[in-house]
């Protein structure tokens, strides 16, 4: 076979790669109310195949996928860096403000996560990051050129966020 650099993608779907949460997110000045959604989750890796002839084994990449949809299955997902809503944290609660809507949430309840905004596209840049660093920590990378997280909130809505793994 030939020595050139040939480029492959693998990609996991469907299964049990999805988590059912709650959210509401902030846009034009308005903040939506308080709804939920069952996510679902793809990720695609394009690489270099090493010796066993994988890019990557499906079987790790969908125990950690899976296992990041569990830290956010079931929960409220908070935006902790959004500053359109003030954030009130007590012991056990998570007060939230917009102009005068306010929740309060068991802090049981919530998973508090690093992004401005808890749409479609942060969710996948999240779950991207979170990825790409147990990734990069714990297996050889080094054949693994791009990955691509997907996030859909329902069968007609998916977004997507890529990022390069090299260097
Ligand atoms: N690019 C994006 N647009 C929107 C996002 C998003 O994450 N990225 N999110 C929303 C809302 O959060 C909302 O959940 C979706 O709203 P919408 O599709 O209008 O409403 P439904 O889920 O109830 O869908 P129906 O098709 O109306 O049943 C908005 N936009």
């Amino acid at each position: 076979m030939s020595s050139k650099q040939v480029l492959r993608k693998v990609k996991i779907e469907g299964g049990y790669l999805d988590f059912n949460a709650a959210h509401f997110i902030t846009y034009g000045g308005k903040c939506e109310r308080l709804h939920g959604h069952n996510y679902c989750v793809m990720v695609e890796i394009e690489g270099e195949l090493g010796e066993d002839k994988l890019v990557f084994d499906f079987t790790v990449l969908k125990r950690i996928t899976k296992d990041i949809c569990r830290t956010l299955n079931h929960r409220f997902l908070l935006p902790l860096h959004n500053t359109h809503l003030e954030l009130i944290p007590t012991s056990r609660e998570w007060e939230i403000r917009f102009r005068d809507k306010r929740y309060i949430f068991p802090r049981a309840d919530v998973v508090e996560l690093p992004i401005d905004n808890s749409s479609a596209e942060r969710l996948a840049e999240y779950i991207c990051h979170e990825l790409s660093t147990i990734l990069s920590r714990e297996y050889d990378i080094s054949r693994l050129h791009t990955i691509m997280v997907g996030v859909s909130e329902a069968p007609t809505q998916m977004a997507y966020y890529q990022r390069s793994l090299l260097g």
